[in-house]
C-alpha cells in the first residue's frame, strides 16, 4: 500500500502512541468493553476501532479482525438507529409550524430555528434509547476520516491475509479500493487475490455498497441510454431518482447526531447570547442537511461532486420517456424539473412540444410534478431561507451546494455584496492568476555543486519556478544506478516489473532506498549502489533547495527509482501518455482549470524533481503544460545527470509521452516543508545504515556541503532514533 505519503499512516501510529501514554486503552480493556453491546446498548465504535488497530500493530490478527469488524458493524447499527430516529421524529415540533404560518420577520426565523431544534432533540432522545452515552458523543475528525476513506478495510485486508482468510481479505481489499482507486499497492494486491485459486469472483464485493447504490443504478441507466434501450432507461432513471432521494434522507438522518460543537470558543461578539448560540446550532444542522447534496453526488473515490445531480437525472429521464413514447411521463418529469429551474427555456420549449404532440390532453390533472420532488424542493428552499438569514445576521458561513437556488432566496444585502465581489474579481485576467505561485519558492538561487549547470530557467521553460540542471550525475553514477535497477528487477519478479499504473502499454518498476538496502543486505545488489541511490537523492535535494531559495528546510516526502518500458505487442497506434498530465500536489481539473488540493492527491508535496539516468529509449519526453493540460509550454528530453525541478503546485502541470522502445529510468524526488510528512521509510534506511556503523548522513554532508540545512538534518536524525519502529510497522502494513 503506497501509504507512505498518506498522512493517515502517521495518524494511526500517533494515535496508538497517545493511547498508550494516557493509559486509556488499559482502562478500557479493564472495564470490560470488549463487545459492542454488553449492556444491550451500542458501545462507541471508535474505541473498538482503536483497539483493533492496536492489536493489528501487535500482530494479534484474530483480535484485530474481531475488533475492527465489530467497530464496523456497530457503526452501521448506529447509522441505522439514527435513520430510524430521524424518521420517527419527522413530525416533532410541528406544533410550531402553525406559528410559522402567521409570523414574519425575525420572529419567523426564531420560531423556525426552534422547530429545527425540537426535531433534533427528538432524534437525540430517540438515539439515546439505543446507544450508550459514550456512543452518542461525536467521534473525532480522525475517526470520521478513517471511516470516510474506508481505511478500516485497509487494515482488515492485511489482517485477513495473515489469517489466511483470502476471500475476506479480497473483499476488504475491494471495498477499500472502491474509494481509493489510485492506491497502487491495493490494486496489485487485488490482482494477486484474483490469481488465487481459493478466491472466487464473488469475493470482490463492496461491503459498503448500500451507501453507493445510487451510483450502480446511475451507471446502468447511462448504459441503457447508450444502447438506446429507452424503456429500460426510463425504469433505471426513475429508480435512480428514487434511490438518490433515499440516500439523501440517509445522509440527512446522520446530521442530528453528527459532530457539532457550540461555538463557545469563538469571540463573544460573533456568538452573542443564548439565542445566537441556539441559532448557530440549528443553522449548522441545516447546513449539514444541505451538504448532503454534494456528499450524495460525489462518487466513491472522487473529490468533486457531480453538479446538479438530481436535475440532471430528471433531464435524462424526460428524454428517455420521450424516446420511449411515454409523453405523459415526460411532461410530468419536465414539470418536476421546472421546480428547480422554473424559467429554463429548453424545458419550457420541450414542455410545449410534448403538450402539442399529446394534443389537448396535456393539462390533465395527473400530470403534476412528482410529490417527492415537490417536497424535496420545498424543504430545501425553506432550509436555504433560514441559512441565508443566519449568513446575513449571524455571521454564519455557508456554501450553497446547489446551482438552482433562486436569487430571491438570498437576501438583497448579500446579493449586493456578492455582486461587488464578482466585479472586483472579473477585472483579473485568468492567465495572470494561473501564473502566480504561492509556494514560497523563488527560482534563481545559486547552484552549489561544481560541474552542474543551469540549462533552462523559468524564461526558457515558459513558466514559474521551473528549472533544468545538467551535470548532476556522472556517466559512471548513472550506469551504477541503472545496474541497480536491473538487478533489483530481476530479483523481484521474473516478469520484469508490474504494469504501469498510468498506462496499460507499459511496465513500471519502482525501487525505494529501503528496498535497495534490504536487497543489499541479502546480497542481491551492491551495497555501494544502494547507498549511491540514497546519496543522489540527497544531492538533488540540496541543489533544488538552493536554486529555489526555499525559505524553510526541505524533507523527503517520497522518492523511488522508476523504470518504464513498453510491453511488447501493445504498442501499435498508441495514443496514450506514459504519465498523463497532472499536478503533483493537487487534482487538476483541466476543464475548469481548478486544482483541488485534497486527498487522494499528495497534498503535502511542495517541491518536485526528476533526476534522469539515461536517454537510450524512444519517447518518454517530459513536458510542462498550462492548466488546460493541453497547451505544452516546454519539453525536456531526459539524459544522464539531468535534473528537472519545479514547485509541485498548479503552476506546473506536467506529463510524460509514451515510452515506445527501450527502458527509461529516472529518480523522481518529492520534498515537503513539513517535518511530519517526511518519508519514514527513507529514515528507516538511514537508521539501519547508522546502526551498521555506516553514517550515510556524513557522506551526504561531505558531498554536497549541506551545512545550510540544520533543521532537516536534525529532524532526520531524531526521527531515526525515535520513529524507526513505527516506520517498520507501517511498512509491514504495506506488504503482502
Ligand atoms: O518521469 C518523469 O519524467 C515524470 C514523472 C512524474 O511526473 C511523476 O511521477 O509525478
Ligand atoms: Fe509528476
Amino acid at each position: 500500500m503506497a501509504l507512505r505519503s498518506n498522512p493517515l499512516r502517521v495518524y494511526v501510529a500517533l494515535t496508538i502512541g497517545v493511547f498508550f501514554s494516557s493509559g486509556f486503552l488499559t482502562f478500557a480493556a479493564g472495564s470490560g468493553i470488549s463487545s459492542g453491546s454488553a449492556s444491550g446498548l451500542l458501545q462507541p465504535y471508535d474505541l473498538l476501532y482503536y483497539m483493533g488497530v492496536r492489536a493489528y500493530f501487535f500482530e494479534e490478527w484474530d483480535k484485530a479482525a474481531e475488533h475492527i469488524e465489530k467497530s464496523i458493524s456497530i457503526r452501521q447499527a448506529l447509522l441505522r438507529t439514527r435513520r430510524k430516529c430521524h424518521d420517527e421524529c419527522l413530525s416533532a415540533g410541528d406544533g410550531i409550524l402553525s406559528y410559522l404560518e402567521t409570523q414574519t420577520g425575525d420572529l419567523w426565523d426564531l420560531y423556525a430555528l426552534d422547530w429545527v431544534q425540537r426535531r433534533a432533540e427528538c432524534a437525540r432522545f430517540c438515539v439515546g434509547r439505543a446507544v450508550a452515552p459514550a456512543g452518542q458523543l461525536p467521534v473525532s475528525a480522525d475517526i470520521d476520516y478513517e471511516f470516510g476513506t474506508r481505511n478500516a478495510y485497509n487494515f482488515l485486508q492485511l489482517t485477513y491475509f495473515k489469517l489466511n482468510k483470502m476471500t475476506k481479505a479480497a473483499s476488504a481489499a475491494h471495498t477499500f479500493f472502491v474509494t481509493n482507486p489510485s492506491h497502487l499497492e491495493m490494486r496489485n494486491n487485488i490482482e494477486k487475490y484474483r490469481r488465487m485459486e481459493e478466491v472466487s469472483e464473488d469475493a470482490f464485493v463492496d461491503r459498503e455498497k448500500e451507501l453507493e447504490r445510487h451510483w450502480e443504478v446511475y451507471d446502468s441507466a447511462v448504459q441503457a441510454e447508450s444502447s438506446s434501450d429507452w424503456k429500460r432507461a426510463v425504469e433505471q432513471w426513475k429508480d435512480c431518482v428514487n434511490v438518490t432521494l433515499q440516500q439523501m434522507e440517509e445522509c440527512r438522518a446522520q446530521c442530528a447526531m453528527a459532530s457539532k460543537t457550540l461555538p463557545e470558543d469563538e469571540a463573544p461578539e460573533r456568538t452573542g447570547g443564548v439565542y445566537e448560540k441556539a441559532a448557530a446550532l440549528s443553522l449548522s444542522l441545516l447546513a449539514c442537511h444541505q451538504s448532503c447534496v454534494s456528499l450524495v453526488a460525489t462518487r466513491p473515490g472522487r473529490v468533486s461532486s457531480q453538479e446538479d445531480f438530481l436535475p440532471t437525472q430528471l433531464e435524462h429521464l424526460h428524454i428517455a420517456q420521450f424516446k420511449a413514447g411515454d409523453l405523459r411521463g415526460a411532461i410530468q418529469t419536465l414539470r418536476s424539473l421546472l421546480l428547480f429551474y422554473p424559467s429554463d427555456a429548453d424545458s419550457l420549449n420541450n414542455l410545449q412540444l410534448y403538450s402539442e404532440t399529446l394534443g389537448g390532453d396535456a393539462d390533465a390533472s395527473d400530470l403534476v410534478p412528482s410529490q417527492e420532488i415537490s417536497r424535496y424542493v420545498k424543504r430545501s428552499l425553506q432550509e436555504k431561507k433560514l441559512i441565508y438569514f443566519g449568513v446575513e445576521h449571524l455571521n454564519f458561513t455557508f456554501t450553497d451546494p446547489d446551482l438552482w437556488t433562486p436569487e430571491d432566496i438570498v437576501p438583497e444585502s448579500l446579493r449586493e455584496k456578492w455582486r461587488a465581489e464578482r466585479e472586483r474579481l472579473s477585472g483579473t485576467p485568468t492567465e495572470e492568476e494561473e501564473e502566480t505561485d504561492d509556494s514560497g519558492f523563488y527560482a534563481g538561487g545559486p547552484v552549489p555543486q561544481v560541474g552542474v549547470t543551469i540549462t533552462m530557467d523559468d524564461v526558457k521553460l515558459n513558466g514559474t519556478n521551473r528549472v533544468v540542471l545538467d551535470g548532476v550525475l556522472t556517466q559512471e553514477e548513472c550506469d551504477a544506478i541503472l545496474q541497480l535497477a536491473s538487478s533489483a528487477t530481476s530479483v523481484a519478479d521474473s516478469s520484469r516489473g508490474r504494469r504501469s499504473p498510468y498506462t496499460p502499454h507499459e511496465r513500471f518498476e519502482g525501487l525505494t532506498v529501503l528496498r535497495a538496502l534490504k536487497l543489499a543486505q541479502d546480497g542481491m545488489v551492491n551495497q555501494s549502489d544502494a547507498r549511491l541511490l540514497h546519496e543522489i537523492g540527497e544531492r538533488a535535494r540540496v541543489l533544488l533547495h538552493s536554486y529555489f531559495r526555499s525559505p524553510t528546510g526541505l524533507f523527503f516526502a517520497f522518492s523511488h527509482l522508476v523504470c518504464r518500458s513498453p510491453i511488447p505487442g501493445h504498442q501499435e497506434g498508441r495514443m496514450d501518455l506514459s504519465h498523463p498530465v497532472h499536478v503533483d500536489n493537487c487534482i487538476l481539473e483541466p476543464e475548469t482549470k481548478q486544482c483541488w488540493r485534497e486527498a487522494p492527491a499528495f497534498t503535502h508535496r511542495d517541491l518536485s524533481g526528476i533526476l534522469y539516468l539515461n536517454e537510450d529509449f524512444e519517447g518518454g519526453e517530459f513536458f510542462f503544460t498550462k492548466r488546460d493540460a493541453k497547451t505544452v509550454t516546454a519539453r525536456i528530453q531526459p539524459k544522464c545527470g539531468r535534473l528537472v525541478g519545479f514547485s509541485s503546485g498548479p503552476v506546473n502541470p506536467h506529463g510524460v509521452t509514451a515510452v515506445t522502445s527501450g527502458r527509461r529510468c529516472a529518480l523522481p524526488v518529492w520534498f515537503t516543508k513539513e517535518t511530519h510528512h517526511r518519508d519514514m521509510e527513507r529514515e528507516e534506511a538511514e537508521a539501519l545504515w547508522a546502526a551498521d556503523g555506516q553514517s550515510v548522513l556524513k557522506e551526504g554532508e561531505k558531498k554536497d556541503g549541506e551545512g545550510a540545512q540544520p533543521a532537516a538534518r536534525q529532524g532526520r536524525s531524531q526521527a531515526s532514533q525515535g520513529r524507526s519502529k513505527e516506520a517498520r510497522r507501517e511498512i509491514r502494513r504495506d506488504e503482502l
